[in-house]
């Protein structure tokens, strides 16, 4: 009987990021996050060919959205010289800056490794997570945050870099999106990459408020804020809700309680919570 092997992998929201070359000369970032509840799980089985089924479900359950293929997936499952039958499963939309490329990467490589009885480390499985996304340019430092959990500050870049993880904030976080930025193109720009840099601000965050208002900073400073983000934002700011803009999405995040209230003017609201481990194996049958 074919084996079937499951994985989770929990999504990253950047609140600010600033690109960096690793030690070893592979591209990274350093910033400042949120792991986050929501992510993807992802289903591996045998096939004498690669083949990737991406599916978003509402709240109910039903499909939202099929799309056959994922250059990412595809490479790093060629990386591994294996060839299978993927399915990814999500509910937060792509592309919105909630890391989902990373999580749909950790969570097949490790389903891969199980499916394939690979034997692969932890460092081995996020090398070819981590590989494949930096060469596809769908994320920088999202792989090394969803290693673990927490509200996180990236201090250094890559999978060896220094990431201060806190996770005592208990609180709901409520996103809303008004659609995707495609992450290739705002990584590649060197304009916007040298008002990312200025922006960054230094030091890590001591409290989620302060993540919040740093995160919020760089939104503005920077450029990349959205017109759309701002709208949004300052809805929260008039309710002295902590909000930003979910790096790279259009589409914003807010801290506490009321959050989910002020969002929902604004379209469909998820909702999650910080979450307090990185990605993991479900079950192989
Ligand atoms: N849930 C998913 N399952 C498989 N591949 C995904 C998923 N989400 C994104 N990707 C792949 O990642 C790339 C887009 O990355 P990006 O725009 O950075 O998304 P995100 O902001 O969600 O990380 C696309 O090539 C897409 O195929
Ligand atoms: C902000 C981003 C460069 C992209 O994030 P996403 O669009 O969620 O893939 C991230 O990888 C980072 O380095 O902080």
């Amino acid at each position: 009987m074919t084996k079937i092997s499951r994985a989770f992998s929990p999504g990253h929201i950047s609140g600010y990021f600033c690109p960096k070359t690793c030690k070893n000369g592979d591209k990274g970032s350093i910033g400042g996050g949120i792991v986050i509840t929501e992510g993807v799980t992802s289903t591996v089985s045998y096939s004498d060919k690669t083949s990737v089924e991406i599916i978003r479900r509402g709240r109910s359950g039903e499909i939202l959205t099929k799309i056959i293929g994922s250059p990412p997936i595809e490479y790093a499952l060629s990386r591994m010289n294996v060839t299978a039958r993927v399915q990814t499963e999500c509910r937060l939309p792509l592309g919105s800056g909630f890391g989902l490329s990373a999580a749909a990467l950790l969570a097949t490589v490790s389903a891969a490794d199980d499916c394939f009885e690979c034997g692969y480390s932890r460092e081995k499985i996020e090398a070819f997570a981590y590989e494949a996304e930096v060469y596809s340019s769908s994320g920088l430092g999202d792989v090394p945050a969803c290693t673990g959990g927490g509200y996180i500050c990236r201090k250094t870049p890559g999978l060896d870099g220094e990431i201060i993880r806190n996770y005592d904030a208990g609180e709901e976080i409520a996103a809303v999106s008004s659609g995707p930025i495609p992450t290739g193109e705002i990584i590649k720009n060197p304009q916007i990459l040298k008002r990312a840099k200025g922006a960054f601000p230094s030091g890590c965050p001591e409290s989620i408020e302060e993540f919040f208002r740093m995160s919020k900073q760089f939104a503005f400073k920077s450029g990349i804020l959205t017109k759309d983000a701002e709208e949004i934002i300052r809805a929260c700011e008039s309710e002295s809700v902590p909000a930003s803009m979910t790096m790279l999405g259009n589409g914003v995040f807010a801290y506490g309680n009321s959050a989910k209230e002020i969002l929902s003017s604004f379209g469909e609201v998820y909702t999650m919570k910080i979450s307090e481990s990185g990605y993991s194996l479900l079950q192989s049958k």
